[in-house]
């Protein structure tokens, strides 16, 4: 796989930002370069009042001339005082908007349709969370690096202003000037970069891993086994020894950022020196008088400021190296919005091939029998959707499948047809790769080998809006919000739910009569996370709302991952029979361990090593007197057993 976390050269980084900037609000370099001909303005005019008032007492200016042109000089830096400080506000208003209006909004779009195997991935996660950070800290990515645009600008406007004041004064200032800072700014940048690759991944390892406990110490659901298994002294040590290393390291990146203040100090001493002594030696020459010496005075030592920080904050040195070492956040910012979606086709992609494949399933299904012609109708159906009252047929056609790192496929040369409506159960042992199946049937991963097509057509042939109107699922993990039972369950905003619809999906999932007797019925949140008088429910009711969602959304695909695994006996048998009506014209796959809910599918399928190793009825398979009867035998003699000891 190409590396996922790319370095981009730092300018290509600054034009980026600052074109998001612009397109977020077109007035944003006006504000910039306002603040910057403030922010140069208020320390040339604090150098040059000096020289003014010596030139005004040579001249013997009388006291109202004197007093009123010190007035304009006072007023005048006022009034820049005041446009600075507004400007300040305009840009830190719009730093925020890009921050949490765009850029906020386009990661959590992204983290939600980016391929779900990269998500998976160390790299993936790593970079979503550096996306992240990349906007919500104030001392890297986009925050900082806005921040510093006018520092940056200002300060090289006044390098560029004195340097073109001094040059009639000194010529040869300009070549050396211009050579020592270039050398300094060069060995700057370099030392930045070293540092920020240097240490970036330890940073990230320990800042993630920190960030990793303190999460889990501070949930409830984690509480219960911390307490129990008195775990408070082993998450204290871990998180001592991760603050201990980030200390070391975070001591030696911020010597990398010093060595260029301490260079830019040497540069400037250099520097001074030799202007100072130009300086000098014109005056006792007598080439210049008291006025233009105060005024060159200021120019040089303001020089300094400009370049080292001092005249209004921070200098041109600290603006470079903060805006190269913010790289790291618009590195990861970037790198995460390159990563790409899952692999479906774009609507526009499916258009264009609408045709090819409407021809091509055609003669697929002439060859099959006459069930498949019935559904071969419904694969592109006349009113554009693909939703069929019939369910949808699947084929795996020599599915290889290996986890990223794996030594040995999951799923190995997988061979497979579900015809259109049928009820099959996936039974097999811990690991055999059902999970796995039921994530490539989502499109989650995608195989490394072969083909899935539904309907005859490639999963990945699918845009993906359509494809995931073709799949409901209810997973092992539950997947719950902590806001209303009906969002929950409607996956929509309050106001956008179809109330019927979810009355009828709660009615279904036999969770109507508990979600009812809440006081707030279905607005009820969903634990009280977020909301003090949310209901923790059990884990079975979870499973129940899972289910309510699964049938909300009446796809005509349906897989359900053990939903059952957290309900008692007669809810789980109520919930099989429901299954059983449910799943009528749906195609569904339905993963238990409980092998008594198998009775309710019309086939069963034995899975072991990723391939199907048993495939028929529940009589068929116990007349085989294979894999499939001897666990079910073992199953039910350990249920026969239990009631036998009951009964004793
Ligand atoms: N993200 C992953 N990366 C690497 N290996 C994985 C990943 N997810 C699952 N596996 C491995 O793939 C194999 C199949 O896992 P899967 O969850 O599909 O099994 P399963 O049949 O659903 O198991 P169970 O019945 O216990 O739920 C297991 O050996 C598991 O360790």
């Amino acid at each position: 796989m190409e590396k996922m976390n790319k370095e981009y050269p730092v300018f290509s980084n600054w034009k980026f930002v600052f074109h998001e900037m612009y397109s977020l609000d077109h007035k944003y370099p006006w504000y910039i370069a306002i603040r910057s001909v403030a922010g140069f303005l208020a320390p040339f005019i604090a150098a040059i009042i000096p020289s003014v008032a010596i030139s005004l007492v040579e001249k013997r200016a009388d006291f109202l001339t004197f007093f009123g042109i010190m007035l304009v000089f006072v007023l005048g830096n006022m009034i820049i005082g005041i446009i600075s400080a507004k400007y300040d506000f305009l840009i830190k208003k719009k730093n925020y908007k890009v921050q949490f209006q765009s850029v906020q909004k386009k990661v959590i779009s992204k983290i939600m349709t980016v391929d779900y195997q990269i998500l998976e991935s160390v790299e993936g996660k790593r970079l979503a969370d550096g996306a992240k950070y990349s906007y919500c800290v104030e001392w890297n990515g986009w925050s900082r690096i806005m921040d510093m645009f006018t520092p940056f600008a200002f300060n090289l406007l006044g390098i560029i202003v004195y340097t073109i004041i001094l040059i009639p004064r000194c010529p040869w200032v300009l070549p050396v000037f211009a050579i020592m800072s270039i050398m300094n700014v060069m060995i700057e940048r370099k030392i930045a970069l070293k540092g920020y690759r240097k240490y970036r991944e330890t940073i990230w390892e320990t800042d993630s891993r920190v960030e990793y406990f303190f999460q889990r110490s501070t949930s409830a659901t984690d509480g219960k086994d911390i307490r129990l298994y008195r775990m408070e002294k082993w998450f204290v040590d871990v998180m001592n020894t991760l603050v201990q290393r980030r200390m070391k390291v975070w001591k030696r990146v911020e010597m990398y950022y010093f060595l260029p203040h301490l260079s830019d100090t040497i540069w400037s001493f250099v520097r001074d020196i030799i202007a100072y002594t130009v300086l000098v030696t014109q005056f006792l020459a007598g080439e210049l008088n008291a006025t233009t010496f105060t005024f060159y005075l200021g120019i040089i030592t303001g020089f300094a400021g400009w370049l080292n920080g001092g005249n209004m904050g921070d200098g041109f040195v600290r603006a470079n190296s903060e805006m190269i070492r913010c790289n790291w956040g618009i590195n990861d910012y970037r790198s995460f919005m390159d990563l790409p979606d899952s692999k479906h086709n774009t609507d526009k992609e499916n258009q264009e091939r609408k045709a090819d494949q409407e021809e091509t399933s055609k003669t697929l299904y002439q060859k099959n029998d006459t069930d498949q012609e019935e559904i071969s109708k419904t694969i592109y159906p006349q009113d554009g959707t693909d939703q069929t009252e019939k369910g949808v047929t699947l084929e795996f056609k020599n599915v290889c499948f290996r986890y990223p790192g794996a030594e040995h496929d999951v799923i190995h040369n997988l061979n497979l047809k579900v015809k259109a409506g049928e009820n099959i159960a996936l039974v097999g042992v811990n690991g055999a790769g059902k999970t796995t199946l039921v994530k490539l049937l989502c499109g989650f991963y995608h195989p490394n080998k072969g083909q899935i097509l539904i309907n005859g057509r490639e999963i990945s042939d699918y845009p993906e809006t359509e494809y995931r109107k073709l799949v409901g699922a209810v997973f092992q993990d539950m997947m719950v919000m902590a806001t209303s039972v009906a969002e929950n369950i409607a996956c929509e905003k309050q106001e956008d739910i179809d109330e019927q619809k979810l009355r009828q999906a709660m009615r279904l999932a036999d969770i109507e009569e508990k979600i009812c007797s809440l006081p707030r019925k279905e607005k009820t949140s969903v634990t009280n996370f977020l909301d003090k008088d949310g209901v923790s429910f059990s884990g079975g009711e979870l499973q129940r709302i899972l289910l309510a969602r699964a049938l909300y959304k009446d796809a005509p695909l349906l897989l359900l991952d053990e939903p059952t695994s957290a309900l008692d006996p007669l809810a789980e048998t109520a919930v099989y029979e429901q299954y059983h009506r449910l799943s009528q014209g749906k195609t569904t796959i339905f993963i238990s361990h409980r092998l008594a809910s198998t009775k309710f599918c019309n086939r069963i399928i034995y899975y072991e090593n990723g391939q199907v190793k048993e495939d028929g009825t529940h009589d068929e398979l116990m007349k085989e007197n294979g894999a499939y009867a001897r666990m079910f035998e073992i199953q039910s003699q350990y249920y026969n057993e239990k009631g036998g000891d009951s009964d004793e």
